[in-house]
C-alpha cells in the first residue's frame, strides 16, 4: 500500500491498459478519478474501483480539449481531497503507409496524443505546485516511441514527442519535486490491437490475427502483453521507490526492443 492516501487521476481509464491501471494504483491505497470520452465503461471501471475499497470519482473528458483536462484535475481535488499523481494514458493508433497519410489524420493523432498529453502535464503540473507538495506524472509512450515501425509512422512520431516532452518537463518541474517519467508497452491484447490488426488486415490482406501473431511470436519472453503487466511498472512510478527517477521512458514490453 505504498500509495495510500495519495489521489491518482487516470486517463483513457475506461479500458484497456487505463483500466488495468486504475485498478493496480487502487491496490496500491490510492483514491482514483477516472477520465474518459466512454462514460459508459467510465462507470464500470468506477465499480471495480469501489470494490477494492477506494474512493472513486468519474469524469468525461476529450484530453485533446485543454480546458476539459484543468477541469478534470480540478473535478479530482474538489471530490477526493487532493491530488498527487497523473497518469496520461488515453491514446489513439492509425495505421497507414505514410504515402497514404492525410492532414487530417496527423492533425487528429497528435491532438490526442501529443498535445493531450502536453495539456495533461500542464494542468498537473499547475496543481500540485499550487498546492505546494510533490507529485509524480507518468505518461503513454510505447515501443513505437523508441522505434519507427512501419505503417505506425505517424503513431510511433506522436510516441517519441511523448518522449520529448517527458524529459523537457523533468527538467522544468523536478525543483518543484514533481517527477515525469513515461511507459512504453510492446503488445498489450487490447482493444488497440484488435483495431490494429484488422487496419492491417484491409490493408494488405494478412489474414485476421495474422499480424497480430506476428508481433507476438517476436517477444522474448514468448507471450502478449497483459495490461496488468504495464500496470506493475507504472505502480513503481507513481509510488515512493521511483523518487530519485525523472525524465526516463522504460521499455516494458517483455523484450522486444532493447535500448
Ligand atoms: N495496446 C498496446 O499494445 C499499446 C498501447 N500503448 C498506449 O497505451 C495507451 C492505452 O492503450 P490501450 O489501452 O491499448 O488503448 P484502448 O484503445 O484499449 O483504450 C484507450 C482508452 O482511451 C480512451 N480515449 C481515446 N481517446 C481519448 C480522448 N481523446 N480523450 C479521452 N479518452 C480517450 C478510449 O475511450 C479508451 O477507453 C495509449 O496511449 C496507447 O498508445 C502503448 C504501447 C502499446
Ligand atoms: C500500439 C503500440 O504502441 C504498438 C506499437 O504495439
Amino acid at each position: 500500500m505504498a500509495i495510500t492516501g495519495k489521489v491518482a487521476l487516470v486517463t483513457g481509464a475506461g479500458q484497456g491498459i487505463g483500466r488495468g491501471i486504475a485498478l493496480r494504483l487502487a491496490k496500491d491505497g490510492a483514491d482514483i478519478a477516472l477520465v474518459d470520452l466512454n462514460e459508459d465503461n467510465l462507470k464500470k471501471v468506477a465499480e471495480e474501483v469501489k470494490e477494492l475499497g477506494r474512493k472513486v470519482t468519474t469524469f468525461k473528458a476529450d484530453v485533446s480539449d485543454r480546458a476539459q483536462i484543468y477541469a478534470a484535475v480540478e473535478h479530482a481535488e474538489t471530490e477526493l481531497g487532493g491530488f498527487d499523481i497523473m497518469v496520461n494514458n488515453a491514446g489513439i493508433c492509425q495505421v497507414n503507409p505514410l504515402a497514404e497519410v492525410t492532414p487530417e489524420e496527423v492533425d487528429k493523432i497528435f491532438k490526442i496524443n501529443v498535445q493531450g498529453t502536453l495539456w495533461g502535464i500542464q494542468a498537473a503540473a499547475a496543481k500540485l505546485i499550487k498546492l505546494g507538495h510533490k507529485g509524480k506524472i507518468i505518461n503513454a509512450s510505447s515501443i513505437a516511441g523508441h522505434n519507427g515501425f512501419a505503417m505506425l509512422g505517424v503513431y510511433s512520431a506522436t510516441k517519441f514527442a511523448v518522449r520529448g516532452l517527458t524529459q523537457a518537463a523533468a527538467a522544468e518541474y523536478a525543483s518543484q519535486g514533481i517527477t515525469v517519467n513515461a511507459y512504453c508497452p510492446g503488445v498489450v491484447g487490447t482493444s488497440m490491437w484488435e483495431e490494429i490488426d484488422q487496419r492491417f488486415a484491409d490493408l494488405t490482406g494478412a489474414a485476421k490475427g495474422e499480424t497480430y501473431d506476428k508481433y507476438v511470436n517476436g517477444i522474448a519472453l514468448g507471450r502478449a502483453e497483459t495490461p496488468d503487466d504495464v500496470a506493475a511498472f507504472v505502480s513503481y512510478l507513481a509510488g515512493p521507490d521511483s523518487d530519485y527517477m525523472t525524465g526516463q521512458a522504460p521499455l516494458i514490453d517483455g523484450g522486444m526492443v532493447y535500448r
